[in-house]
């Protein structure tokens, strides 16, 4: 399993250790190509950068930031930026590894990267918000930039943060460079559709998993892990689709109402109180969330969080991986044997990606798309890629996580070939 990569100690069920053991999930189906498979195990290029500023009381902090490029075989690498105290540069590895996957699934022109920054930003104030993230791009800045690599949201970032972003970008190469970052404001060349973008891909493919299933989504009950932008986006689009949000959960509690939340309260409650704060449900134990019935689980929060043994006792028919990440390999085959069919991160999630590739070739061609454009394009991608993994799943009578890696790593791993073996 291991690449034996000296700063690294994966677990079996650590966010690196699980990328491993899902490649080497794959290597069976690769053919000849397989003779590259290290090359997945192996991060192209990881950077460890000191942010440090000077906070509100004048005293100096420092923060470990940090920006991995795991493949740039098939384009620029892309993927987020999440500022979180946990943040480390095994799980920051195993994101970008899971962008290039992700990537490729849906066939864009990227490989795959990841940021981060080792901070709790719900303890700075703005401020201080926008000084560690200026300085965090200064260090950062010899890597990425827009035909190299393109930083975009994820936990705990937004637009303001990319547009700070892509402001300490600009200053330094001495022009505006809207392509350098994704998920920006609409003012600032961002893209219409792009802040609801990873949670419509949930829906989307979660829709027709659901009709490949015989499950109505009018009338499913869903519960959602994880209410930010994927969670309660996801959460609203099945809602409008008839489903009824049996249970919510974000990092102050959980909420459950077996009729149903009233998403048209609780959204806007939940950015200023978190969840727990709405009061058209019980607030019960963390840990009973696992237990609630429901047809479609959807966790959209961290990493690990769909362990072992919550696997076995999930009542759901489906899980959708709003987030990156939630299942180990030890939980994986027990959802399979169980029959509970997992709409694997690496295309569940998607659409965030798919609408940052929109708005980075809107940014360089400076001609902007209407909405609808835009969410019948990510439709449709979402849709040809998810078939086509679905075609591959029943040919190889495989998980659709093996299947989708075995499209995306044929991709990469072509690339990788095809682009020779000298300097
Ligand atoms: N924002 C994006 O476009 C994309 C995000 N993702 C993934 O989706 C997941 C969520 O990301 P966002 O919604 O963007 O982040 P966010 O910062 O908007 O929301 C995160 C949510 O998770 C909750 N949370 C944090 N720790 C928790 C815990 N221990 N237990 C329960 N809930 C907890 C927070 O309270 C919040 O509701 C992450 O895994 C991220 O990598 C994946 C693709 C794209
Ligand atoms: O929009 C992007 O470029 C990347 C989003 C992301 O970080 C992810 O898909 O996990």
């Amino acid at each position: 399993m291991s690449a034996d990569l000296s700063y690294v100690q994966p677990t079996a069920d650590s966010p690196w250790g699980t990328y491993l053991s899902q490649v080497d999930r794959v290597v069976p189906y690769l053919g000849e190509l397989a003779r590259w498979a290290e090359t997945l195990k192996r991060p192209k290029r990881a950077l460890i950068v000191d942010v440090p500023i000077e906070m509100d009381d004048g005293s100096i902090a420092h923060f470990e930031g940090f920006r991995v490029q795991h493949s740039l075989s098939r384009g620029p690498g892309k993927g987020g930026v999440r500022f979180h105290p946990d943040v480390t540069l095994e799980e920051v590895m195993a994101l970008s590894a899971w962008m290039t996957v992700k990537t490729a699934a849906v066939n864009l022109p990227y490989g795959g990267a990841k940021g981060g920054i080792r901070v709790d930003p719900k303890r700075l104030s703005q401020k201080e918000l926008e000084k560690v993230t200026r300085r965090y791009t200064s260090e950062i800045g010899i890597i990425i930039g827009p035909q190299q690599d393109i930083p975009a949201p994820d936990v705990n970032t937004n637009a303001q943060v990319m547009a700070w972003m892509m402001d300490t970008y600009s200053m330094n190469v001495g022009g505006t460079a809207t392509g350098v970052v994704t998920g920006k404001p609409l003012h600032l060349g961002g893209s219409l559709g792009r802040v609801k973008a990873t949670g419509r891909g949930v829906f989307v493919t979660g829709r027709e998993a659901a009709r490949r299933l015989g499950l109505n989504l009018r009338g499913a009950r869903i519960a959602v892990q994880g209410f930010g932008n994927v969670g309660s986006v996801a959460a609203e689009l099945f809602a409008e689709a008839g489903a009824k949000i049996v249970a919510v959960q974000d990092h102050t509690g959980t909420v459950v109402n077996p009729n149903g939340l009233d998403l048209k309260a609780l959204v806007p409650l939940s950015r200023t109180e978190g969840v727990v704060g709405f009061r058209g449900g019980d607030v019960v134990a963390n840990e009973s969330f696992w237990d609630v019935p429901c047809d479609i689980l959807i966790p959209a929060a961290l990493e690990g969080q769909l362990s072992a043994e919550r696997a076995k006792r999930t009542q759901a028919k489906l899980v959708l991986e709003g987030a990156n990440g939630p299942t180990g390999p030890a939980a994986d085959d027990i959802l399979a044997d169980r029959g509970i069919l997992v709409v694997p991160d690496v295309i569940c999630n998607a659409g965030g990606v798919t609408v940052s590739y929109f708005e980075w070739v809107q940014d360089f061609s400076s001609f902007f798309w209407d909405e609808d454009e835009i969410n019948q394009r990510l439709d449709r991608i979402m849709m040809n890629a998810l078939n086509h993994i679905w075609d591959t799943a029943d040919r190889h009578r495989i998980t659709l996580r093996t299947a989708t890696f075995a499209v995306a790593c044929e991709r990469i791993l072509m690339a990788r070939q095809e682009r020779g073996l000298y300097p």
